[in-house]
C-alpha cells in the first residue's frame, strides 16, 4: 500500500564537520535501535567508503547491509537531484519501507539543500525530515578550529578591502548550527568541564532559539531523544538562515581539497602513525581515514584522524575477496601540497 501523508517516513539528518563523530553516534544508534528498522544513507567527501564499512555489520537486525546506501558522487548537497533523489525514491518504494531513515551527510555538506529536496513532491508526500541533528566535536571548538582568524583575516582585509569571508570552516560551523532541531555537542570526554560550558554557550549563540543541546561521549545519545523530534524542517526552511544562500544546490566546496592515497602493506602501524602525526602538523591536515594493509597481519587495521588526534585499530579480518592494499583519504583546507604528503605516506607503505 501507497503511504499516506499521515504516514509519511521520518528521515533524520546527520550532520557535523569532518571527525566530529556522525559514523561513531550512528554506530551506537544501531546497537541501541530498540527494534526500530532503520535504513541509512551514507554521504562521504572523498572517493573510498570508509564511513559505510564500519557501518555495516554493525547490527543486521535494525540495518541489514541492503538498507545501507553509500553516496559517494561528491557532496550531498550539491549532488541532490542526480544521487539523493533517486536513492531517497527508491527506498521509500520498497515493498516494505523502514520505519526511520537516517541520513549521514559528509562533513562539509552544508544541510539546508539536502532537507529542500523534502519538498520534492514524489518525496514530500511520503517522508518528512523528523529533525535536523549537528554533532559538534567539542575538542576542536575549543582548539579554536572554527574561529577566523581575526589577524590573517586583517591582513588579507587590508590587501583586499572587498574581502568579507569568515573561514571557510566558520561558515560551515554556524550554517550547520542554524539549521539544527538538535545539537550534540560530542567528545566532552576530551575536554574539562569550564571547556565543555564555555563551548556549550559559543555553540548555543549559533542555533536557532529553543535548540536542545546534548553532550555526549562517543556518540552515545538515546535513540529516543534523537529520533522523534518532528520538526518536519522541510517546511520552515526560511527559519535556518545560511552563508551560502547565494551557491544554493550549485556551491562546489572549492575550499577544500580531498584526495587518496593507495599502496601497499605498511611494516608498522606505529611508524605509519608517527608519518602522519608529523604530516599532519606540517601540512594542515583535517581529516585521515582509511583502511590500512599490515605486513603479515590477517586483521584490517582503521585509522582515524582528527586534526592532530590520531586513533588506530584493528576491525575485522580481511576476506578472501578483497584486496589487501592500503587506501587513506586525506582532506583539508584549499592548497593542500598532495605531493609532499603522498611522498611521506608512500615512504612507510611497502
Ligand atoms: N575521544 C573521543 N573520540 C571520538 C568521539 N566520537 C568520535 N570519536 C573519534 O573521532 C574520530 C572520527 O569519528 P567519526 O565518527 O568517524 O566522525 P565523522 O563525523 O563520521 O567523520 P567524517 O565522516 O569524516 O566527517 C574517530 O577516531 C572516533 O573514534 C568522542 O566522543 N570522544
Amino acid at each position: 500500500m501507497a503511504n499516506t501523508a499521515s504516514a509519511k517516513i521520518p528521515t533524520t539528518v546527520i550532520t557535523g564537520f569532518l571527525g566530529a563523530g556522525k559514523t561513531t553516534l550512528i554506530r551506537h544508534l544501531l546497537e541501541n535501535a530498540k527494534g526500530r528498522r532503520l535504513a541509512l544513507i551514507i554521504n562521504e567527501f572523498g572517493d573510498v567508503g570508509v564511513d559505510g564499512e564500519l557501518v555495516k555489520g554493525c547490527n543486521d537486525a535494525a540495518c541489514p547491509e541492503e538498507d545501507i546506501v553509500e553516496l559517494a558522487n561528491g557532496c550531498i548537497c550539491c549532488t541532490v537531484a542526480d544521487d539523493f533523489l533517486p536513492t531517497m525514491t527508491a527506498l521509500l518504494d520498497r515493498p516494505s519501507p523502514p520505519d526511520h531513515i537516517i541520513i549521514e551527510t559528509s562533513g562539509l555538506a552544508l544541510p539546508k539543500p539536502l532537507v529542500k529536496a523534502f519538498q520534492w513532491p514524489d518525496i514530500r508526500t511520503r517522508a518528512t525530515v523528523d529533525g535536523v541533528v549537528a554533532l559538534i566535536d567539542a575538542d576542536a571548538v575549543a582548539a579554536g578550529r572554527f574561529a577566523t582568524d581575526e589577524a590573517a583575516l586583517a591582513a588579507a582585509r587590508a590587501a583586499d578591502p572587498n574581502l568579507d569571508h569568515d573561514s571557510p570552516l566558520e561558515e560551515l560551523f554556524e550554517d550547520q548550527l542554524a539549521c539544527a532541531d538538535m545539537v550534540v555537542l560530542n567528545k566532552s570526554d576530551l575536554v574539562d568541564a569550564d571547556t565543555l560550558a564555555a563551548v556549550e554557550a559559543q555553540v548555543d549563540a549559533e542555533t536557532r532559539p529553543g535548540v536542545k543541546i546534548v553532550r555526549a561521549a562517543h556518540g552515545a545519545v538515546d535513540i529516543g531523544a534523537l529520533l522523534g523530534i518532528v520538526a518536519a524542517a522541510e517546511d520552515d526552511l526560511d527559519a535556518r538562515p545560511s552563508h551560502h544562500e547565494a551557491e544554493g544546490e550549485d556551491h562546489d566546496h572549492d575550499d577544500f581539497d580531498s584526495f587518496v592515497v593507495s599502496g601497499d602493506a605498511v611494516a608498522d602501524p606505529d611508524t605509519l602513525v608517527q608519518a602522519l602525526s608529523a604530516l599532519i602538523a606540517r601540512h594542515d591536515v583535517l581529516r585521515v581515514k582509511g583502511m590500512v594493509a599490515v605486513a603479515g597481519k590477517p586483521m584490517r587495521l582503521v585509522v582515524q584522524a582528527v586534526g592532530p588526534r590520531i586513533q588506530h585499530f584493528f576491525d575485522r579480518p580481511w576476506q578472501p575477496q578483497e584486496a589487501r592494499r592500503t587506501q587513506l583519504v586525506v582532506i583539508g583546507q584549499k592548497g593542500l601540497d598532495r605531493a609532499a604528503i603522498e611522498a611521506d605516506i608512500q615512504a612507510v607503505l611497502g
